[in-house]
């Protein structure tokens, strides 16, 4: 399974996670914003689709810029999460399909709980940030 994810970086260097809500795998736990790519669909298309359902933001798939992966177990599969960076995007991000929304610093970032595969994309992101 492939599912990719982004860290939106705005102007302070903070970043968006959002919580997952209730009834979903990992709720709870909080996530880069992302989702399942689908038979067909390339990373990015599949990101820009994501980032658009639940967030309600537009962003070009070239703003998208690779940063790391991760692999691991989820949903009783083996998932290869793609992670991505991006800094510009049209809207301003909305909670359509999460508990909550957080734009926090990188130390901020480290303490929240996150799905295990996501625990070390912190360290990648800090220095992105930096
Ligand atoms: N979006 C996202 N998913 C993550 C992260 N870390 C992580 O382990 N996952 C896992 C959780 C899920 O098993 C899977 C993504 O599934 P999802 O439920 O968010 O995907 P989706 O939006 O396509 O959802 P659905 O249509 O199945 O409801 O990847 C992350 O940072 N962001």
């Amino acid at each position: 399974m492939l599912v990719v994810a982004a860290a939106l970086i705005d102007a302070d260097a903070r970043v968006l996670v959002q919580q997952r809500p209730p009834g979903k795998a990992l709720s709870g736990l909080w996530e880069y914003p992302g989702g399942k790519v689908e038979p067909g669909e390339t990373p990015e298309a599949a990101l820009v689709r994501e980032l658009a359902e639940e967030l309600g933001i537009a962003v070009a798939p070239g703003d998208l810029v690779p940063v790391t992966f991760a692999t691991g177990p989820a949903d009783a599969r083996e998932m290869i999460l793609l992670l991505y960076a991006c800094r510009r995007w049209q809207g301003v991000p909305q909670m359509l399909d999460a508990a909550a929304l957080a734009w926090c610093d990188v130390a901020e970032l480290k303490t929240l709980p996150m799905p295990p595969a996501d625990v070390r994309f912190a360290e990648a992101i800090a220095a992105l940030c930096l």
